[in-house]
């Protein structure tokens, strides 16, 4: 099957400052306008490399995750495929329609109804009369916005912009989905409505995905990418990527406050229906599993991540405490999450538990991980996400 998406030796370059970003654009334009050559693309004062001689190829079924820390040129990439940058070098080739889910506003024109934004957007697409109403009728549907649809999307929430993005970026079923960070925002029961579309698109599109949240890189992409000051320094499976991705980011914060992440900040008791179970033991499949967690040494609202890790330390599934509205009380001691039951295929597993600042930007802590082995017949046990149900207060409240 030939490639949906090709892309071949793309540099991107920015400006620091925006004094020389304005005179170079002006010189170019003037000699395009002279045809004098296309413009410069060697770096001059103040430019630097965002992106450096990426090649992709891209087929029909693939789910790509575009992995990296932040700056290091996702953005920029995805928004070259989407054709809103123009790259100084290199080669896109695209094949069929393209959806785009680039921010929340998603080019939505403040002042107009979600309708109205929504019935430009289609006719942009070159939609008019029956499959115009088609169109608008379905994003309508998908998104949810009951009254809200029929007003402005300036007084629309984040999420709700979401929901509208989503909805007109994905209901005309496009050969290539490009989706960047957007489906971090919405409510849990639209976000799983959003992977289930992505997941029925993908098996007919191209898909490139870029998020920071692990776990649902891990549930949505077969392929991962990482990116690093703009260059790929790995391209393959999607289990490896998140190794690298993660291996990176522990060297990064190291490096930043010039030691390991604290684990001391962070403990916890795996408890295996309801007793603590010592690490290397193996539990039946299906047992309900809980985490008791010492969060004394934690600030008030720090974020606390659950991760189930398989063999080869790929995240299967993630939890995180700031996805819930709890309420942390004063000198919180022990916190509770009812991970359900494990309802997973024979083979070692293990529990661990990162820390997040209030505001999900700086880690805190990295917890030692609990390791412990899933017995029964359940060969084909496909993991499946669910939701934690979180308590203050200890395992018997
Ligand atoms: N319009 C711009 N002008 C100048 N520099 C820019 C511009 N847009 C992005 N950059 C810079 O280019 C680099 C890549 O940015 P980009 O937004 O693509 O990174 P990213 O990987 O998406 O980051 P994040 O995860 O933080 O969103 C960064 O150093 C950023 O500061």
């Amino acid at each position: 099957m030939s490639a949906l998406l090709e892309i071949d030796g793309l540099w991107k370059k920015y400006s620091r400052d925006l004094k020389s970003s304005v005179k170079y654009a002006s010189k170019d334009l003037l000699r395009g306008a002279l045809s004098r050559g296309a413009a410069s693309t060697e770096l001059r004062d103040s430019e630097f490399w965002a992106l450096r001689d990426i090649n992709v190829s891209l087929r029909r079924g693939e789910v790509l995750g575009v992995l990296g820390h932040n700056g290091a040129g996702k953005s920029t990439l995805l928004k070259c495929i989407a054709g809103k940058l123009v790259a100084d070098r290199g080669k896109i080739s695209r094949k069929g329609e393209i959806g785009f889910l680039l921010e929340m506003s998603a080019g939505f024109v403040p002042s107009m109804t979600g309708r109205d934004n929504v019935s430009v957007r289609g006719q942009l697409m070159g939609k008019s009369g029956k499959e115009l109403k088609h169109y608008i009728s379905a994003v309508q549907d998908f998104a949810g916005l009951n009254e809200f649809f029929d007003s402005p999307v300036q007084f629309y929430s984040s999420g709700m912009k979401s929901r509208l993005g989503f909805a007109a970026s994905t209901v005309i079923e496009p050969d290539i989905l490009i989706i960047d960070e957007v489906l971090a925002v919405g409510d849990l029961s639209f976000r799983l409505q959003c992977y289930e579309r992505v997941n029925e698109l993908a098996r007919n599109a191209a898909v490139l995905f870029v998020s920071h949240s692990i776990g649902q890189v891990a549930r949505m992409c077969d392929r991962g990418f990482f990116l690093e000051k703009g260059r790929v320094i790995f391209d393959g499976g999607i289990q490896q990527a998140i190794s690298i991705y993660q291996d990176k980011l522990g060297d990064q914060s190291e490096k930043k406050r010039g030691h390991v992440l604290n684990p001391e900040l962070v403990s916890f008791d795996l408890l295996i229906d309801g007793s603590v179970l010592p690490s290397g033991q193996t539990i039946p499949y299906g047992a309900q599993m809980a985490l008791d967690i010492d969060v004394s040494r934690l600030p008030a609202n720090a974020q606390v991540c659950v991760f189930l890790r398989d063999s080869s330390q790929g995240v299967l599934m993630d939890w995180n405490s700031a996805r819930c509205n709890l309420s942390w009380p004063d000198a919180a001691s022990r916190l509770v999450a009812q991970l359900g039951g494990a309802e997973l295929a024979p083979g070692p597993y293990s529990l661990s538990i990162q820390v997040m600042s209030p505001d999900g930007v700086s880690h805190l802590s990295l917890s030692e991980s609990v390791a412990f082995r899933v017995s029964g017949e359940y060969l084909n046990a496909v993991p499946v996400q669910k939701l934690a149900d979180w308590r203050f207060g200890g395992p018997q409240v």
